[in-house]
């Protein structure tokens, strides 16, 4: 080709990106935020309180101050992996496929709660603790050619990996298999069988990494249909926190290094929430207050339930902007906030300070 003639190839993707069909120079958008802010403008249910907002973005910011919250915090917990690996890399992938749905209607000492390492583990943690426990059983648990195995990964061998030390099983245990099933198919289809040719795939962006989560596996695409909306309200909370995850488990770096790790928002699951009407920073109308007291059964993709998910994003998002207002040069991200908000709940509850039940919906989504 001489030198005056063009790159037909170069000459084809141009043709793409004038043509609308490809944007070369457009930064990818999860449209989290965007459906968030949309629900807060029109919601009944849920309604932020500035003055409460503005006071919890202080208080937040002076304890991760305090306690210098950062991505290395992610690794100080006792079971969360150690090793920079590829072998962590499969570890959160397997924890956030199945980081769902621990809460019960049980009482606090009957709940599904897993024994490890002489200690008793419930909820989130009680999936960390399973997991790690099969790996030293010699389980391949985070292997996706085990997901595929049916001889080998079925419901008895999963009822095994998460056995309970109460009668309690851990709740949706065949949603648990069919999420890993799915998602052994997808990487084996796609993705030569390792979750790093995603994070490859999507070039260092994390809302490219989201947007490729929710294209690609069903079990993550979280987002739903809101009043006359035409398009649906995404909250892709798991592919969210499983970006969030490898980006502090790998302090920004390897694996974890992200150009764009900012567009991540709160994770909208069923304890921030929580933190934030206990800060009341959010606030219920009477009946979801009621319901919610009442430890009521909220279905999967009610209008109350969109409603809370949404308003605890646009209100970390807010937390956000107040700290940064405040503080410019803070380095905090609705990550952080979110993690640092996660953890506080936690501490509250363990002190049986719980002021205000979480919400209760039953599904694979958070
Ligand atoms: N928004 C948000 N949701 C989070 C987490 C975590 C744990 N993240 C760890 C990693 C770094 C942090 O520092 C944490 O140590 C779990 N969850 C969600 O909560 C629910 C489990 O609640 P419970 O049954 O009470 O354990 C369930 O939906 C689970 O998906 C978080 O950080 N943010």
């Amino acid at each position: 080709m001489s030198d005056d003639e063009a790159d037909p190839e170069l000459l084809a993707l141009l043709r793409q990106h004038f043509q609308g069909k490809l944007n070369l120079n457009e930064e990818p958008e999860t449209g989290v935020l965007e459906g968030a802010e949309y629900v807060y403008d029109n919601s009944i249910d849920v309604a932020l309180n500035m003055r409460a907002t503005k006071n919890a973005a202080a208080f937040i910011y002076e304890q991760m101050q305090q306690k210098e919250f950062s991505t290395a915090s992610w690794s100080e917990h006792e079971l969360h992996p150690k090793a920079k690996d590829e072998s962590t890399v499969a570890f959160i992938f397997t924890m956030d496929l199945l980081n769902f749905s621990f809460w019960s209607l049980r009482p606090e000492d009957e709940r599904f709660a897993v024994s490890y390492k002489d200690k008793t583990w419930t909820g989130y943690w009680s999936l960390v603790a399973s997991l790690q426990r099969a790996l030293e059983e010699d389980i391949p648990i985070t292997d996706p050619h085990y997901w595929q195995n049916e001889e080998e990964c079925n419901l008895e061998s999963l009822r095994y990996v998460f056995r309970s030390c109460t009668d309690e099983e851990i709740p949706l245990l065949e949603a648990r298999l069919a999420c890993l099933r799915e998602a052994g198919q997808v990487l084996y289809e796609k993705y030569s069988c390792s979750f790093t040719k995603c994070i490859e795939a999507a070039n260092k962006s994390a809302a490219g990494l989201v947007n490729l989560l929710a294209r690609d596996f069903d079990c993550f695409r979280d987002e739903f249909k809101f009043e006359g909306r035409r398009k649906p309200i995404r909250f892709l909370k798991r592919a969210q926190i499983l970006v969030a995850d490898i980006w502090a488990c790998f302090n920004g770096e390897e694996y974890g290094e992200f150009k764009d790790i900012d567009k991540i928002t709160m994770f909208a699951d069923y304890r921030v929430p929580q933190i934030l009407a206990s800060l009341g920073c959010i606030g219920y109308s009477p009946p979801l207050q009621a319901l919610v007291m009442r430890r009521d059964i909220l279905e999967s993709g009610h209008n109350y339930e969109i409603q809370l998910r949404a308003c605890s994003i646009w209100c970390v998002e807010l937390l956000k902007r107040e700290i940064k207002r405040e503080h410019p040069d803070a380095k905090v991200n609705a990550i952080l906030i979110d993690f640092f908000l996660y953890d506080t709940m936690k501490q509250l509850e363990a002190q049986e300070k719980e002021t205000m039940p979480h919400h209760r919906t039953r599904s694979i989504w958070y």
